[in-house]
């Protein structure tokens, strides 16, 4: 049999099965394991945790960068009269171009390695942050916004991979997983710094835009005295300084076995690699492009089940289930992306416990159950949407489409219309749709509930929302989702993509999936709102959840356990056929490299079986 996979390992054997691979994971889960045997001979992990903290304060930038933006556009519209284009333009001109720098990453990473682009992205994050704190008009803010969404791709893509290259087995999971937890904790602080700022209506955005220098400072500072990954530098044929690396990073212990068998393994993948640009050897070569798929396709369902809508959109969430006063709606959004964070932190705890087929498939599980209770949660709301009792008779109303809706509900769903109401004891009596204005949307635009006039008159102002006994529903979906996509479905994506492909397709291959994420963040977050005009919100919730099923299945067919693998194990994953995974290690394919031999195709492999 052709296809192999060599490895000088702890047990001493040469040779490695999947058989071997099975049982040694089941080892880990035993108190006396070959994981205590690891983490011995691994020395203290203490270097390792500073190695991870300083990549993932990529992540806290990523994090930070993509969530302040919302807060900041509340001041920013109002000083420098921003139309909605371009509000749109500010807030996804980071996405598109973290799309676009995280597939050039792949590339960047190739030749330059990982630490490198490490410090290019902390100095484009910092330029991008002093380009964004001193913009004096919306021009150069636009290119400051630019600026770190480049910086957000490269290390997007880049310190999931660095972490997993540099650290022991055991604790790979746990490592590449704190990345998301910076994510989140990133976004978690954002949202802090967006309320205490809003208490500053001119120049507050400055801070919070600007604030995000000081981190990617301290990345760039400590990444000047940090290492290469080892493997970037054996592939490049540094093996001096590789051996260095790989000995500081194990604490000084001795690393002949682990650098053997990284060695070997390059030195057999170079066989594997074949010619052509990597991408093409990629989808060439059966393994690889399983790999690929299965990356990709977790990336796409983690954006499709709608994180960065319930995210974005949670304010309004929260405003429907009776929080009406916009400050508090900003502090009750931090409330939410705190519980993002704290859930996260349940995956680091889980992903080297469960593992991340486990994980992933209860939590994607879990996030299409929770779509649906908050899909219900509108649905009753829409139900239970009061009517428009009210017809005020202001001749500039005659041309606004608002005056023509009969429902809450569909007054609601268009933006620029929103609900005028009095309340007797919980009733809504004296409704009216009006037309929000343009400049201040906590008021309408005329009549009642225009500036200044709307407490005196005892009436309620409705943007975005209706009011509803239902609404804790909502509410109750929007924790059961965070609880339940956290550990999972936010973590696992960039995790299983930092380990799932072989050392010559890691960068490209990250490279694609991480574009796959962005992309289909821009895609989800620009439709939000027409999916919801068209299908109202129950209609969008219930299309995501729908998405998320989707996802469940695939994630049965074709995530592999990984955990407890070293990095040149993986390969072996993918050598059959794609939808059987997950089908049990019992099945597995016995891989035995010979020296010149290849393992190319889908028919290679069903032939040698
Ligand atoms: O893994 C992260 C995390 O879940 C974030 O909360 C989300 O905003 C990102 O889009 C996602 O990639």
């Amino acid at each position: 049999y052709l296809c192999t996979s060599v490895n000088s390992y702890s047990s001493g054997s040469l040779i490695k099965t999947p058989y071997d691979v099975q049982a040694n994971n089941q080892e880990h889960d035993s108190p006396t394991s070959t994981h205590q045997i690891r983490s011995v001979q691994h020395g203290s992990p203490c270097f390792i945790y500073t190695l991870a903290f300083f990549s993932a304060l990529g992540g806290f930038l990523f994090g930070y960068d993509t969530g302040v933006v919302s807060g900041a556009m509340l001041l920013l519209k109002r000083e420098m009269n921003l139309s909605s284009l371009w509000q749109e333009l500010l807030v996804s001109i980071t996405v598109g171009a973290a799309a676009v720098s995280s597939l050039a990453g792949g590339y960047l990473n190739g030749l330059f390695g990982r630490r490198i682009c490490i410090l290019l992205a902390s100095f484009i994050f910092s330029a991008g942050g002093i380009i964004m704190s001193v913009a004096h008009n919306k021009e150069v803010l636009l290119c400051g916004r630019l600026t770190v969404g480049l910086g957000i791709g490269i290390a997007s893509m880049t310190v999931p991979v660095y972490i997993a290259e540099v650290s022991p087995s055991e604790l790979r999971g746990q490592l590449v997983t704190i990345n998301t937890l910076f994510i989140t904790g990133g976004q978690f602080v954002a949202s802090v710094v967006d309320g205490v700022f809003s208490y500053l209506p001119h120049d507050g955005w400055r801070y919070m835009l600007g604030l995000s220098v000081v981190p990617a400072a301290l990345q760039f500072l400590g990444f000047l005295f940090l290492p290469e990954s080892p493997r970037w530098l054996l592939q490049k044929g540094d093996t001096q300084n590789a051996r260095l690396v790989l000995s500081r990073i194990r604490g000084g212990v001795n690393v002949d076995e682990e650098y053997e068998s990284i060695r070997s393994s390059i030195e057999e993948e170079k066989i594997d690699a074949g010619e052509g640009p990597v991408l093409w050897r990629i989808l060439t070569f059966a393994p690889a492009r399983r790999a690929l798929i299965v990356g990709c396709g977790l990336q796409m369902f983690q954006q499709l089940s709608g994180i960065n809508t319930v995210m974005y959109y949670s304010a309004t969430i929260l405003q429907m289930s009776g929080v009406q006063d916009d400050q508090m709606a900003i502090w009750l959004a931090s409330a939410t992306a705190f519980t993002n964070f704290l859930f996260t932190l349940v995956g680091v705890w889980l992903v080297e416990r469960v593992g991340r087929r486990k994980l992933s498939l209860g939590s994607i599980l879990g996030t299409a159950v929770s779509l649906m209770v908050l899909a219900a949660g509108f649905l009753l709301s829409a139900q239970a949407s009061p009517p428009v009792t009210f017809h005020p008779n202001d001749p500039s109303l005659h041309n606004s489409t608002c005056i023509t809706y009969r429902f809450c509900e569909s007054c609601m769903l268009n933006p620029d219309c929103g609900f005028c109401y009095g309340k007797n004891g919980t009733a809504v009596v004296e409704s009216s749709c009006m037309p929000v204005d343009v400049a201040n949307t906590e008021a309408a635009a005329a009549g009642r509930c225009s500036n200044g006039t709307q407490e005196s008159a005892g009436v309620f102002w409705a943007f975005n929302y209706c009011p509803t006994s239902y609404s804790w529903i909502v509410l109750l979906g929007l924790v059961l989702y965070l609880a339940a996509f956290a550990p999972g479905m936010g973590p696992m994506p960039w995790t299983v993509n930092s380990e799932i492909y072989p050392l010559w397709a890691r960068s490209t291959g990250n490279a694609c999936s991480a574009g796959v994420n962005w992309i289909c963040n821009v895609l989800v977050s620009l439709t939000f709102l027409h999916v919801a005009q068209y299908l109202t919100y129950y209609g969008a919730f219930f299309l995501y959840s729908g998405l998320a099923l989707l996802g469940f299945v695939f994630v049965v067919g074709c995530l592999p356990e990984t955990k407890g693998l070293r990095l040149e194990e993986m390969e072996s994953l993918f050598g059959r056929q794609l939808c059987s995974c997950g089908a049990g290690g019992s099945q597995s394919v016995h891989y035995i490299r010979v020296n010149g031999g290849n393992c190319r195709s889908d028919e290679d492999v069903t032939d040698d079986e």
